[in-house]
């Protein structure tokens, strides 16, 4: 689904940073992949790179057997919109539009009727749990909600691949536990592959392989195999032998 080849990023500027170097980086369809690493060390750098938000210095980046790198601006627009799904931090929802408003804004660019639209968005609430708020206004909403608002936006059009940053950095134990339950089982059910980056360990082992990045280059990767909790103690292991200043292992929340 994802090929990353030999991907380097440099920022230009009064001293140009390299931000990343030589990175390989396969995921295949289906798959569910942490992106953990310290402060700087290029998590988003690489995040909004497969988001087609910025563009390497050097290096290939192929999408579902496409290179967006080649595309003009409204195919890339369009690829975007159809292929990808994002989920961030601070949600991005419209915050005087209802949930269901909010989830149905990628269908609405793509002209989809409005029958159409109902059904869908029914089905995405279902599994998300959020059924009984659709007519509720984003402002109503706990910040758990609102993720779990976000997470049915991302996936009502069914793209390819669900992209998130730090998803869970505004949640709370409960909340954060409730949103990867989200996105693990929309892994599984629909197969949608994702990729997140985070530094909380517990969102991590939710996922089913964490790749680590430290000083923009990949440093490690770790399998989940069955037992979550065990994945648990191996990416704190991992985190600290990867160092980094002590706010990154600030956010672990036993
Ligand atoms: N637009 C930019 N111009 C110049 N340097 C940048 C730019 N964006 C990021 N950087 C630098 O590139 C490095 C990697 O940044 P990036 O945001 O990818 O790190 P990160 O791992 O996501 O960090 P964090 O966990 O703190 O979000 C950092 O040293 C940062 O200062």
């Amino acid at each position: 689904m994802l090929k990353i080849k030999n991907l380097s990023k440099v920022y230009d500027g009064k001293v140009a940073y390299k931000a990343l170097s030589d990175i390989d980086l396969t995921i295949e369809e289906g798959e569910f992949v942490g992106i953990m690493g310290p402060s700087g060390s290029g998590k988003s750098t690489l995040l909004n790179m497969v988001a087609t938000i910025d563009q390497p210095t050097s290096g290939s980046i192929i999408v579902d057997g496409k290179d967006p790198l080649r595309m003009k601006h409204n195919e890339l627009a369009l690829f975007r919109r159809r292929h990808l799904g994002f989920v961030f931090q601070d949600f991005n929802l419209l915050p005087t539009l209802t949930v269901e408003e909010n989830i149905v804004l990628p269908l609405t660019l793509e002209g989809v009727s409005v029958q159409v639209m109902e059904k869908k968005v029914a089905a995405v609430a279902d599994k998300l749990g959020i059924s009984a708020i659709l007519k509720k206004r984003i402002y109503e909403i706990s910040g758990g909600q609102a993720q779990r608002t976000a997470i049915a936006r991302a996936i009502i059009h069914k793209p390819k691949m669900v992209l998130a940053d730090e998803p869970t950095g505004n949640l709370d134990s409960k909340a954060t536990k409730s949103a990867m339950e989200m996105m693990e089982r929309v892994n599984k059910e629909d197969r949608t592959t994702m990729m997140m980056v985070t530094h909380d360990p517990i969102a991590a082992s939710y996922t089913e392989r964490v790749v680590f990045i430290k000083d923009g280059k990949l440093f490690n990767e770790i399998y989940r195999g069955d037992n979550r909790q065990a994945f648990f103690q191996k990416i704190i292991d991992v985190l600290s032998l990867l160092g980094g200043d002590s706010s990154d292992l600030s956010s672990i929340r036993v």
